[in-house]
């Protein structure tokens, strides 16, 4: 029998142990798997409290089921599910009852959610959604993924594929239309006023997105510095736990230490590196080497400094810098003279005064990185591309609606050839048309039970 038409099942709920655990069941023995288990049928989308027991008719937990007969159901085929008691010793002796009946199998990762895109449930962009729904760590994040799981972004492309071949069907009948191929502009205008706002929509959803699909893996900020600095006091105080060592010997932090923050609903990672400076010990060399890595491929590099440091050893790379200058308990005049200034003729060099010890500038700081953070993912609230995958097809579509345009009166053929191309990228962005590994790329990142 073909994997695909395989019953497949996986524990649907977190790791155990828990108080309840969920198991899915999905496919054409689903029903037999719960009649077996729980003496039964239930009525359908109906929880029902069962004492389920295994083909010896030995008890494995008091549990309530569901049952959903397809096509109504999650996957589109038919689903049961298990609501026990999320002990290991539980899940263990229902996966055993499970498996012994056959042409069942263990789900793999993200193919509930495959099954359901197959059978129409959703489509691809909607499927990334429910994925990204999964893994939202912050509100923003959870927001953005909820707007994809709705389609809206599937669907707008599926109003532009349709009117991609409406448009092809114009240029068509008039070629069809004409002697010699030489088809008369008035003929070919209603198509070209079509393509022409097609391209305009589709390109202000890629201009209107900030770095939306950045907002799925956060913003970096790395803490860079000469030693001593105190940038593993600051990511603690950021972190409010003690996520890095402190200690008044240099060189103390020599691995890059991470921590996931959620500023105002924006995830951003903040990086604590090792102090940045010249040194025989191969160990703290190797710490300097990824502090320098880091904070070049960094989206904003927080500059620690006390007072008298030099500033030669900055970090290279395109991010901007703020320089944060230490310990200002030591030298009160400070804070009020240098807090919160733009340096120089860039504004996106900023300069800041703290006491990482007491706290003393830290909210300003704060603030500035949830500025910085909003407008770093642009108006996020009304984006619609959450994924490099979709910007690159959306490009590819506004692309070719560009030479589309541009081939009209070259020959109508390639204009429409380009049309093709266009409504090609829009299918492949809704999983329409797509090669099978693409599709396994992206299901298997899901987690098993999804
Ligand atoms: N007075 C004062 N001392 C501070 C402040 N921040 C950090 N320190 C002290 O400075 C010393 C170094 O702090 P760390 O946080 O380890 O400095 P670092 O930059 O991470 O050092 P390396 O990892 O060795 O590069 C410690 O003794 C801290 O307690 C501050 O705001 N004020
Ligand atoms: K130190
Ligand atoms: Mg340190």
């Amino acid at each position: 029998m073909h994997p695909r038409d395989q019953t497949i099942f996986a524990l649907s709920s977190g790791r155990p142990p828990s108080a309840i655990a969920i198991v899915r069941v999905s496919g054409a023995e689903a029903g037999l798997v719960l009649a077996r288990l729980a003496g039964g049928l239930p009525k359908p989308r109906l929880a029902h409290r069962v004492l389920l027991r295994d083909v010896a008719g030995q008890a494995i937990d008091d549990a309530v089921v569901l049952w959903f007969p397809g096509p109504a159901s999650a996957t589109g085929e038919d689903v049961a599910e298990f609501h026990v008691h999320g002990g290991r010793a539980v899940l263990s002796a229902l996966f055993a009852a499970i498996s012994a009946i056959q042409n069942l199998r263990a789900a793999d990762p993200g193919e509930f959610t495959r099954r359901a895109f197959e059978n129409g449930k959703l489509d691809l962009t909607a499927a990334e959604g429910l994925d990204d729904l999964i893994h939202a760590d912050t509100d923003r994040q959870r927001r953005q993924a909820l707007r994809q799981l709705q389609g809206l972004l599937g669907e707008r492309a599926r109003d532009w594929r349709e009117r991609i071949i409406e448009a092809s069907a114009l240029i068509e009948a008039g070629i069809d239309f004409s002697d010699e191929g030489d088809v008369s502009a008035e003929l070919l205008a209603p198509a070209r006023a079509k393509i022409k706002a097609l391209h305009d929509e589709i390109a202000k959803v890629l201009a209107a997105q900030g770095k939306a699909e950045r907002l799925r893996d956060g913003l970096v900020v790395a803490i860079a510095g000469p030693p001593n600095v105190g940038k593993s006091t600051l990511i603690n105080q950021l972190a409010r736990r003690e996520v890095a060592i402190v200690s008044p010997h240099a060189g103390t932090t020599r691995d890059v230490i991470e921590v996931q923050l959620d500023l105002d609903g924006y995830p951003v990672i903040v990086i604590d590196t090792a102090g940045i400076r010249e040194t025989d010990d191969p160990v703290e060399q190797e710490g300097v080497r990824r502090a320098r890595a880091r904070a070049a491929d960094a989206d904003l590099v927080l500059w620690l400094a006390d007072a008298d440091r030099s500033e030669e050893s900055r970090p290279a790379g395109t991010a901007p810098v703020w320089t944060v200058r230490n310990k200002v308990d030591l030298d009160e005049q400070a804070l009020r003279s240098e807090a919160n200034k733009v340096k120089g003729p860039d504004p996106r060099a900023r300069m800041f005064a703290i006491s990482a010890r007491r706290g003393d500038g830290l909210p300003e700081l704060i603030r500035a990185l949830v500025e910085f953070a909003a407008e770093f993912f642009g108006t996020s609230e009304g984006a619609l591309v959450t994924r490099a995958r979709q910007r690159d097809l959306l490009s590819q579509a506004a692309g070719s609606l560009e030479r589309s345009l541009a081939l009209f009166g070259e020959g109508e053929e390639i204009a429409a050839e380009e049309l093709r191309a266009a409504a090609y990228a829009l299918g492949r962005l809704l999983g329409r048309v797509d090669v099978e590994d693409v599709l396994g790329a992206i299901f298997q990142k899901f987690c098993i039970g999804k």
